[in-house]
């Protein structure tokens, strides 16, 4: 798992590592430029156009400096364009340009002439997290030239323009991958800056992530290595109990088709019974669509202690009886799941939230989340409420979109990095639903159980648009999600 930390504190951690390790700042900038050249060689060594790396005048364009040669040495044709001379820019930069094979082309920007091909390369290394106004004058004029260009485009660390911590003002690069060191910063994770990030790769510069989190604050970026530790271990001996009992509550009439969704994908998740509390009308078709589902009677309704864990809300309706609603919360006594109407039921009458059991998880898209906390500003703004409703309500608050967000009881926030576009389907949320339902009734602790069914339901949303990209249905990402185990190797 990989800690975000903000901007200015990685200038704190690259002082701190140089003087623990006794490396200088310039091998840092070696390993940076080096973790970028085996990316691209992975990546882009088929293209074979000419490559245009942009250098600002600080550390970022020394990167880039120092990338140039790393390519230049392996045989492609490359030009550096800078900004400033030498005696105004970093020393690190400075130190590259010295060490800059004849080869490499160097032009200031004033006689560049931008004649860039399709199959060309521009490295944006402008400017990185040292960016600190918004962009002007000759820096303006040659990124906006360069959104226009046809190429392709590569962002080194972050987009120049946008700020590492903060929402950008202005305008900034707009790349087709953005290649950041290290961890993501946490502004590439706005879906206000989708358009400039491009897909964004993490590389590894060699600063292990026990020295990071020395500077952590509260902000993990989970990566698919990381998810095999929040599984729980079966074994032969486990029987149908063990992989819980739980109940989902919904299904009124008309959408059961939602809690079809959420049941099935309980039970592909491995969930031993489950039962569902839906409209007596409905009650044909559910046990037609999932034979393997028990319709919850009078009886199951009293007795909820007997149950797991309880999944709330996928295809409710917002005409529940409100009383109902709070004798649910207040006669279960450990952690729960509520998504779809049963967060809308919450934002019409808030003071319910007291009775949501401290540890239950809350999964509102954004939309669903504004209804609840109310309207913000930015995305940015959007995290720090989603942290703050945490902290107060003492439950797991999963904000569902790109790069879906759990913030916690006490403070932290984890970002998720599987997914993609093609989630976003009629459906797919009630599936999630399922999925951590199920991981809760299967004796996951709350926040494993979140991180599980949240990397793991855009882990299946990945591998089935493989073959169906825009046509991924809902039932598709349930097909999908036994083979997330297997892709991830647990049992
Ligand atoms: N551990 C790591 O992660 C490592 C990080 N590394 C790399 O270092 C990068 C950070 O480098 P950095 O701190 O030198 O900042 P960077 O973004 O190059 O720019 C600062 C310069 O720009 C200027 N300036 C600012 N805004 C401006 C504007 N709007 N318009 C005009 N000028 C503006 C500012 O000068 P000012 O005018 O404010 O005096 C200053 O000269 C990081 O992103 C990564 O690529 C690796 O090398 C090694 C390990
Ligand atoms: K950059």
């Amino acid at each position: 798992m990989l800690s975000i930390i903000s901007g200015d504190d990685v200038k704190k951690l690259d002082a701190a590592f140089i003087k623990a390790t006794g490396i200088s700042s310039w091998d840092l900038m070696e390993n940076a430029a080096k973790a970028f050249f085996a990316w691209y060689q992975s990546k882009f060594m088929g293209v074979m156009g000419k490559v245009f790396v942009f250098s600002g005048p600080g550390n970022n364009g020394g990167d880039g400096i120092a990338i140039a040669r790393l390519l230049a040495e392996s045989g492609k044709t490359v030009s550096v364009i800078f900004f400033q001379e030498k005696e105004f820019c970093s020393k690190d930069y400075t130190l590259n340009i010295e060490k800059l094979p004849s080869k490499v082309n160097l032009i200031h920007i004033s006689d560049f002439n931008f004649e860039i091909d399709e199959n060309d390369v521009v490295l944006d290394c402008i400017f990185g997290i040292g960016i600190n106004r918004p962009l002007e004058g000759s820096y303006l004029e040659v990124i906006e030239r360069l959104n226009k260009t046809q190429c392709h485009k590569v962002s080194i660390d972050i987009p120049s323009g946008i700020p590492s911590d903060e929402i950008l003002q202005g305008k900034a690069f707009k790349a087709d991958h953005t290649v950041t060191f290290q961890f993501p910063k946490l502004s590439l994770l706005f879906p206000e800056h989708s358009e400039f990030t491009g897909n964004i790769h993490v590389v590894d510069i060699g600063i292990p992530d026990f020295f990071i989190q020395n500077f952590h604050k509260d902000k993990f970026f989970l990566r698919r290595e990381d998810i095999r530790k929040f599984h729980k271990k079966f074994n032969p001996f486990s029987h149908k109990g063990d992989f819980g009992r739980i109940m989902l509550i919904g299904g009124s009439v008309g959408k059961v088709g939602a809690m079809v969704l959420s049941s099935k994908a309980a039970l592909r998740t491995g969930s031993g019974l489950v039962h569902v509390q839906i409209a007596e009308s409905e009650r044909f078709i559910m046990q037609t669509a999932v034979p393997e589902v028990m319709v919850a009677g009078a009886e199951e309704i009293k007795r909820l202690d007997v149950f797991d864990a309880l999944g709330i809300g996928p295809g409710w309706g917002t005409e529940v009886d409100l009383s109902f609603y709070c004798s649910i919360l207040k006669r279960y006594h450990k952690p729960l799941v509520i998504d779809a109407d049963g967060l809308n039921l919450l934002s019409k009458k808030p003071e319910n939230l007291k009775y949501v059991p401290k540890g239950s998880i809350l999964t509102p898209h954004i939309r669903e989340f504004q209804r609840l906390a109310g309207e913000v500003k930015d995305h940015k703004e959007r995290l720090d409420k989603a942290r703050s409703f945490a902290l107060e309500h003492g439950v797991y608050l999963v904000l569902k979109g790109a790069f879906t967000s759990i913030s916690t009881p006490n403070g932290e926030q984890y970002f998720n990095s599987s997914g993609n576009q093609y989630l976003a389907t009629a459906g797919s949320g009630d599936v999630l639903t399922g999925m951590i339902a199920s991981f809760l009734g299967q004796g996951y602790l709350p926040l494993n159980a979140a991180i599980c069914g949240v990397f793991q339901h855009g882990l299946a949303g990945e591998m089935t648009a493989l073959d169906k990209r825009r046509g991924v249905i809902a039932s598709d990402i349930i097909d999908t999600i036994p083979a997330t185990f297997v892709d991830l190797d647990i049992e």
